[in-house]
C-alpha cells in the first residue's frame, strides 16, 4: 500500500508537471499568435494566472518597469483576459482624447456587477450612458438658485465647528473627512444632511470604506470569476450589497415626499426630468437608472475626495513649511473673510498645493478599465474591437522624464518663474476624453473650498507622542494613506 502512495505521488508530481508544462506552452503559442497579428508585446505570465503573481503590491509601479522593456502600449494577460496598458501622458492622450469615441467603451467587470451596467461609471458606451452622464454634468453645473458652492460651504461650517469643539484634541482624520464629504454628496442628490453620529450615516461609510479596503484582495475575481467564492470577495459583495440597501433606503424615503415643483437635489431634478422626457427617450430614466445613478455619485466621489484631503493633510504633516506657505497666502488674500470659488485664481501656492497633492500618491493610480468600442490601429499595434485597457495614471504622474524627483512633494513645480501658476499637460487626475471623471467640477469644487476653509481656520499638528505615518499607501479602489489621527489647533 505505502509503495502505491509512493509511486502515485511520483506519477502524479510528473503529470502536474506535464501539465503545467502544456499550459505554458499553449499559453506562449496564444501570446505569440496575438503579437503575430500584431497584438502589443508584452510579458509572457503562467498558465491561468497570467502575470497577476508578478504585480507585486504596486502593480502600478511594475507596470512602468514593463513599459520600459516593452513599449508605452504593451500587454499583459491577467488570468483569462488580455489587457492593453497604456503608459506616459503621450499614450493615454492619444487613446483617450485623441481616439476618445473608440477607447470609450466600459468592459463588464464581475466587481460592477452590483451596479448592473446602469448608470454611468459601469454603463458601456452607447446612449443610456451618455443621457445619464449629460444629466449629471448639467445639474452640477447648477442653476442660480440652487448654487453648489452654497451647498459645500453649509457642509464646511459644520465640520468647522466639530473640529473647534475638538478644541485641539486629536481626531480621525480620514474618518472625519468622509462624514463631511458624504454630507456634501447628501445634500447634492437629496437636499439633506445628517448629523454626524448618524447611525446610517455612520453605517454608509463603514460599508464605503470597507468595501474599499477589500477591494484589492478581492479584485482577483475580475480576472478569474470562479475566485468570487473567496471568502474576501464574499465579504466585498456583502458590502456593496449593505451600501446599495442603505442608498435604496434613503431614495424610497425621499420619494415619498416628493413635491411637485419643488426640487431639493439631484433625485428630485432627475424625477422630473424623467416626467418631462419624450417617450422615446424616457426609457433610458427610470427608477433602476435612478438607484445606480445615486450609488454611482456616493462611490465615486465619498472616497476619491476623503483620500484626496487625508493625504493632503499627510503631506502637510510631513512639510509644515508648505503649510505655512498656504495659510501666509490666504492670509494675505483672504483675510478672515470666507473663501470662495472668486478667490481662486489669487491664489496660486494653494492650487499649486493641491495640485502637488492630487498628482503625488495619485488616488486613481490604474483609473478604472476601459475597453475599445471597435478594431483600431493604434500607435502601430492592432486592438481589436472589446480589448480590456488599462491606463497607468502613476506613470504619468510619477514619470521622472517630465517630473523632476517625482515623489518629491513640491508645489513649486507647478509654478512658472513669476509665480503664477503653470497647467501641466502630464496631469490628468480626472482622466481624459469621453470617460473623464464626470463628477469633476464637483470635485474640483469641494477640494479648493474645503482644503482653504480648513487651513484658514486652522493648522494641523500630530498629537503629541506620535509616530508621523510614512508616505506610503496601499492600493484598493483609491491608492489609501496609512490611518492617522492628527489635532487641529484654531489659528484666530
Ligand atoms: C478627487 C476627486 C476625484 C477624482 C480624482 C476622480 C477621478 C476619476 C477618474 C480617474 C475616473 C475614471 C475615468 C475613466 O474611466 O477614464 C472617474 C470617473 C467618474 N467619476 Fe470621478 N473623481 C473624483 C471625484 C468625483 C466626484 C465628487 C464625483 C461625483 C459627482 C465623481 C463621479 C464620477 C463618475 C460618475 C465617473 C464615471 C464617468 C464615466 O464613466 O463616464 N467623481 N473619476
Amino acid at each position: 500500500m505505502q509503495a502505491f502512495v509512493h509511486a502515485w505521488g511520483y506519477y502524479s508530481g510528473i503529470l502536474s508537471a506535464f501539465l503545467c508544462l502544456f499550459l505554458f506552452i499553449l499559453s506562449a503559442v496564444f501570446i505569440r499568435r496575438r503579437t503575430a497579428r500584431n497584438f502589443p508585446p508584452g510579458p509572457l505570465g503562467l498558465p491561468v494566472v497570467g502575470v497577476l503573481p508578478f504585480l507585486g503590491k504596486d502593480p502600478q509601479s511594475t507596470l512602468m518597469q514593463w513599459a520600459k522593456r516593452y513599449g508605452e502600449v504593451f500587454s499583459v494577460n491577467l488570468g483569462g483576459n488580455t489587457v492593453v496598458v497604456l503608459n506616459g501622458v503621450e499614450a493615454v492622450r492619444d487613446a483617450f482624447q485623441r481616439k476618445a469615441t473608440v477607447f470609450a467603451g466600459r468592459p463588464r467587470i464581475p466587481s460592477f456587477d452590483f451596479l448592473h451596467h446602469r448608470g454611468i461609471i459601469s454603463a458601456d458606451y452607447g446612449p443610456a450612458w451618455q443621457a445619464h452622464r449629460e444629466f449629471l454634468m448639467r445639474y452640477l453645473r447648477g442653476t442660480d438658485e440652487d448654487k453648489l458652492e452654497e451647498k459645500i460651504n453649509r457642509e464646511i461650517d459644520t465640520l468647522i465647528e466639530f473640529l473647534r469643539h475638538k478644541n485641539k484634541s486629536k481626531f480621525n482624520c480620514s474618518e472625519t473627512l468622509m462624514i463631511s464629504v458624504a454630507n456634501i454628496l447628501m445634500s447634492v442628490l437629496f437636499g439633506d444632511r445628517f448629523d454626524y453620529d448618524n447611525p446610517m450615516l455612520k453605517e454608509l461609510i463603514r460599508s464605503i470604506h470597507r468595501s474599499a479596503e477589500l477591494s484589492n484582495e478581492s479584485s482577483v475575481m475580475n480576472f478569474i470569476p470562479i475566485l468570487r467564492f473567496l471568502p474576501q470577495c464574499i465579504e466585498r459583495n456583502k458590502e456593496v450589497d449593505n451600501l446599495c440597501n442603505i442608498v435604496g433606503n434613503i431614495q424610497r424615503n425621499h420619494s415619498e415626499i416628493y413635491c411637485e415643483g419643488v426640487t431639493r437635489g439631484l433625485m428630485d431634478a432627475y424625477t422630473k426630468e424623467s416626467m418631462q422626457r419624450t417617450t422615446a427617450k424616457s426609457g433610458f430614466f427610470n427608477e433602476k437608472e435612478l438607484a445606480t445613478l445615486l450609488v454611482d455619485v456616493i462611490i465615486a466621489g465619498t472616497e476619491s475626495i476623503a483620500t484626496t484631503l487625508s493625504w493632503g493633510i499627510l503631506f502637510l504633516l510631513h512639510d509644515p513649511k508648505v503649510q505655512q506657505n498656504v495659510q501666509s497666502e490666504l492670509d494675505e488674500v483672504i483675510g478672515k473673510r470666507r473663501p470662495t470659488l472668486a478667490d481662486k485664481p489669487n491664489l496660486p501656492y494653494t492650487n499649486a498645493t493641491l495640485m502637488e497633492i492630487q498628482r503625488c500618491n495619485y488616488v486613481f493610480p490604474l483609473g478604472v478599465l476601459h475597453s475599445t468600442t471597435k478594431d483600431i490601429e493604434f500607435r502601430g499595434h492592432r486592438i481589436p474591437k472589446g480589448c480590456w485597457i488599462l491606463a497607468n495614471f502613476w506613470s504619468v504622474m510619477m514619470n521622472d522624464d517630465v517630473y523632476l524627483n517625482p515623489r518629491e512633494f513640491r508645489p513649486e513645480r507647478f509654478l512658472g518663474d513669476s509665480g503664477k501658476l503653470q497647467p501641466h499637460d502630464a496631469f490628468l487626475p480626472f482622466s481624459a476624453g469621453k470617460r473623464s471623471c464626470a463628477g469633476e467640477l464637483l470635485a474640483r469644487q469641494q477640494l479648493f473650498l474645503m482644503f482653504t476653509h480648513l487651513l484658514q481656520a486652522f493648522t494641523f499638528q500630530l498629537p503629541e507622542g506620535s509616530v508621523l505615518p510614512k508616505l506610503e499607501g496601499s492600493t484598493g479602489i483609491t491608492y489609501q494613506p496609512p490611518k492617522f489621527d492628527v489635532c487641529a489647533h484654531l489659528r484666530f
